[in-house]
């Protein structure tokens, strides 16, 4: 089980250390971690944010744990030169192109959430969020306009294939789980969104047995919050699933709570090569004060070792654990508790 641990900047480093720790507590079977530079970390060490050396590192491992990237001192910094292009690279050099981050309200812990807890106590869905295109990775650029004022631009596009291989993912999750499918754009306006609906519809035809329907993003950030309960699982683009899975995190009650698993194609000896992270970033107005909830990645360990490793009992026993903790009221700052991030870690590891 070769695991890659990329801590990253800002609070990554502290709460990877808290997942490294659950896994480690767990006497995995031929456990070996690797680690390496990214964002701003990497920049200030070797002048990039994803050296060779780390991409490498990432490719020998069967999974990797990553922390956050982001760094304020680098904001003024080339582009292609900031910490956030290591996580994107990662992506799209791994082919990692299905991200699903479940978001949902554990039994008995909706007062953790700032929805009404019979509101709240309907929140569980998975964001499947296609992760290597859309705007994100198209052309983009500054220009003077002939007007002499200047205009930023970003080419948004999918291709057929890029919303055919996601949309397979999300009916697949929805056929095994038993639940509706939501595939969420903004065809109303964009072209790019048609394109997608008009694939989801013909993707649809080999799944008989799933309901699928779809939603505009403003009213499905609307119902997300007013009517969690008509969501199983949610297929989207990008942009649009970066924004909705932050949203979600709010209602479950933070962001320290949602993991994530981004997937591709590849196959390991043990499972689906993948790369596991929090939804948050890198946290710059926390970090270093030991206040982070590492929650999120303790979970995203729990993805690992469901789709990496093949290892159900573990991550249910990680799951569980996490649920415990915060039933026993150790909470961080985010949910209204006083608990710090190594005294979070101990509480689950002591429930495990
Ligand atoms: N995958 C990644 O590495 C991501 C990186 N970023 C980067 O992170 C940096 C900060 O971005 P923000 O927009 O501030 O988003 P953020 O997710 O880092 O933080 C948003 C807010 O949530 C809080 N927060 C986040 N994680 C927390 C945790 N585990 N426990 C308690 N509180 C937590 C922060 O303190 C902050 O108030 C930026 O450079 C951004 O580009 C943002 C999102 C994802
Ligand atoms: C920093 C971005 C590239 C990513 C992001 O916000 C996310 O994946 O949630
Ligand atoms: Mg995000």
């Amino acid at each position: 089980m070769k695991i890659a641990v990329l801590p990253g900047d800002g609070i990554g480093p502290e709460v990877t250390a808290e997942a490294v720790a659950v896994l480690e507590s767990l006497a995995l079977p031929g456990l070996t971690l690797f680690s390496g530079d990214v964002g701003g970390a990497a920049y200030h060490r070797h002048g990039v944010p994803l050296p060779d050396e780390t991409l490498e590192v990432a490719r020998v491992a069967d999974a990797i744990l990553f922390g956050a990237v982001g760094d304020p001192a680098c904001d003024a910094l080339e582009r292609h030169l900031r910490p956030e292009q290591a996580i994107l690279g990662l992506r799209k050099h791994l082919g990692l192109f299905a991200n699903l981050r479940p978001a949902r309200v554990f039994a008995g812990l909706e007062h953790l959430s700032p929805l009404r807890t019979d509101i709240a106590g309907g929140l569980d869905l998975l964001i499947v969020r296609e992760l290597t295109g859309d705007v994100y990775f198209g052309a983009k650029g500054q220009r003077v306009t002939d007007d002499g004022e200047r205009e930023g631009w970003d080419a948004m596009s999918y291709a057929e294939h890029e919303v055919r291989r996601i949309a397979h993912v999300a009916f697949r999750a929805a056929a095994v789980s038993g639940q509706p499918l939501t595939s969420v754009d903004k065809a109303n306006v964009l072209e790019t969104s048609q394109l997608w609906r008009d694939v989801v519809i013909e993707v649809a035809a080999e799944y008989p047995g799933v309901t699928l329907d779809h939603m505009y993003v403003d009213n499905a950030a609307m119902q997300v919050v007013s009517h969690p309960d008509r969501f199983g699982v949610v297929l989207t683009g990008n942009l649009f699933g970066d924004i909705l899975s932050d949203l979600a995190s709010a209602a479950v009650g933070s962001i320290g709570l949602l993991p994530s698993a981004s997937l591709g194609e590849r196959q390991t000896a043990h499972g689906t090569y993948g790369l596991y992270e929090p939804i948050h970033g890198s946290a710059p107005d926390i970090a270093g004060q030991g206040k982070a909830n590492p929650m999120a990645t303790i979970l995203s360990a729990a993805m690992m070792l469901r789709h990496s490793f093949g290892r159900e009992d573990d991550a249910v026993r990680i799951e569980a654990a996490v649920a415990r903790t915060l039933a026993d009221g150790i909470l961080g700052g985010d949910l209204g508790g006083s608990h710090g991030t190594a005294a979070i870690g101990a509480a689950v590891r002591e429930r495990l």
